[in-house]
């Protein structure tokens, strides 16, 4: 078992916290305000409902989370140490010394700046690394790695592990690569709205209704790329290039921070978003993003590519009962409805997922599919046995009760994670050809394996009967 220890469980290490502990860290938390059980806790039950639902594969089974009052406790033993204590260089200063002092040797210090570079940290360590992460930390997966070259190839295989992007800045410099995007975009909006020009709803509108969305599935140059049209990015640079040299930016010329500034943003913002509490909008957040990152799995691009390669990268599904297991993973939110359970179709789209994973089991994969050849289903018959919870442990094993010539019939069993059978589902599929969109006999490889797995079920048991609901 790892362990990390994360030292300030403010908005940042909360962050951090979640995400070693749902992908399996024991987790160790410093922090000295009274308060820091409490709001981590709150925002673990947030990741909770919300990491999962990015997967289709169940995570390993959660870490065990401690609090400590002594710093060197918390630190003693852990694998990786990650500082994220508030954005001032004079308590980093007194911060990290103390850790490296009381780490284990070898052990992972990561600093969570937004903008020191590792050079002012003087750390003077070289297992010591910026790994600057995005809010919220247990659902965006880059990391900015700035450090000695060793580090940050252990660090990002780390990372790596528990579904992180690393990304290694070649060059220190302040506030790394992504804030200083934003901060020029942030500096543009102060601006924006010092000067009366917009107010912060309405820049929030202009960056969520068109580039926001933009960004997020193919960042800045490609974007560029396609409005350049058929004449690609050199005819953009040429069209739009000259702008960036009119007086369209103030982009040096920071606004004073005086109360005025301040209160005319705080009082926009609350004015904007002050009906809805941080628990509350943090939970919009997530479902948001999870939704536009399970849409940019489909494709692999950014967040959901990298969710795509963690998952395919998780531990074998193994057995259970004699039957492989075909699908593990944890019930999201948004497959409940108003009676407080899994709905009705979201057994089916569970045995879906096991009747995919065995057709690749069997050959049935990609490659095959691309070649024209598929199966299809043509009856399904469901049992629902007993209730399935937002957050339950699904497992789900499959058997196969026939599988001849065209044929395959498989009976899904969907366990709950307490052990109780909730679902039985009966899936008979044809054996497809995609070009004549007729049935058809499957390869030799796909049908010798699959009559392989139909000789090894052939003796086990079928549909358990259910037994007769008591009469009042
Ligand atoms: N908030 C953000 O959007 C992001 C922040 N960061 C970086 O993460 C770090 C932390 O920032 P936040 O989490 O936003 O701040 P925060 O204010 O939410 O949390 C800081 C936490 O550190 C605790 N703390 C203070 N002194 C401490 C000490 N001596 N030892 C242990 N804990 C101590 C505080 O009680 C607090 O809970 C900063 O370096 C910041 O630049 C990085 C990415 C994004
Ligand atoms: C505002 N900020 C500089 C602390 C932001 C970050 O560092 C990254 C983020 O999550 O936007």
């Amino acid at each position: 078992m790892s362990r990390a220890a994360i030292i300030g469980g403010g908005v940042i290490g909360g962050g951090w916290a979640a995400r070693f502990l749902l992908n399996g860290w024991d987790v160790a938390v410093f922090d000295p305000d009274p308060q820091a059980e409490r709001k981590l806790g709150e925002v673990l039950a947030n990741a909770r409902r919300a990491l999962p639902a990015l997967y289709d594969r169940a995570l390993p089974p959660e870490g065990r989370l401690s609090f400590h009052t002594d710093m060197a406790e918390a630190v003693a033993g852990a694998d990786w140490v990650q500082e994220s204590v508030p954005e001032t260089l004079a308590l980093k200063h007194k911060v990290l010394p103390a850790l490296r002092a009381a780490m284990k040797p070898g052990a992972i210090l990561g600093s969570s700046t937004s903008g020191f570079k590792p050079s002012e940290l003087n750390t003077g360590d070289t297992n010591a690394v910026v790994a600057h992460p995005f809010n919220p930390v247990y659902l965006l997966p880059l990391v900015e790695l700035v450090g000695g070259a060793a580090t940050c190839a252990r660090a990002a295989e780390i990372l790596r592990s528990i579904g992180m992007f690393p990304l290694i800045v070649r060059k220190e410099i302040d506030a790394h690569i992504a804030d200083r995007l934003l901060e020029a975009v942030w500096r543009e909006a102060l601006w924006l709205v010092k000067d009366g020009i917009a107010t912060t709803e309405e820049i929030d509108e202009s960056i969520r209704m068109a580039f926001g969305i933009r960004w997020a599935q193919m960042g800045l140059f490609e974007t560029y790329r396609i409005a350049g049209g058929e004449a690609g990015m050199k005819h953009f640079m040429a069209q739009f290039g000259p702008a960036l040299s009119w007086p369209w930016t103030k982009l040096m010329d920071v606004p004073e921070f005086d109360d005025e500034l301040v209160d005319l943003i705080a009082g926009q913002s609350d004015a904007q978003s002050g009906h809805r509490s941080i628990r509350e909008l943090e939970r919009l957040r997530d479902d948001n993003v999870v939704g536009m990152i399970r849409a940019l799995r489909r494709s692999g691009s950014g967040a959901g590519g990298v969710v795509r390669a963690h998952e395919a990268a998780l531990p074998d599904l193994g057995e259970r009962d004699g039957l492989p297991v075909t699908a593990a993973r944890q019930v999201p939110v948004t497959w409940t409805d108003y009676n407080g359970h899994m709905n009705e179709t979201h057994y089916l789209e569970a045995a879906s997922l096991a009747t995919d994973r065995f057709m690749q089991m069997i050959g049935a994969d990609a490659d095959y599919i691309a070649s024209g050849r598929s199966f299809f289903t043509v009856e399904n018959h469901i049992r629902y046995l007993d209730e399935i919870h937002a957050g339950d442990r699904l497992t789900i094993t499959t058997q196969v009760l026939l599988g001849e010539g065209k044929k395959m019939r498989l009976l899904h069993r969907l366990w709950r994670g307490d052990g109780a059978l909730a679902a039985t589902v009966e899936t008979m599929l044809l054996h497809t050809d995609l070009k004549l969109r007729a049935s058809s006999l499957p390869g030799p490889a796909v049908a010798e394996a699959l009559s392989g797995w139909a000789t090894r079920h052939a003796g086990m048991a079928g549909v358990q009967p259910r037994p007769a609901p008591a009469t009042a």
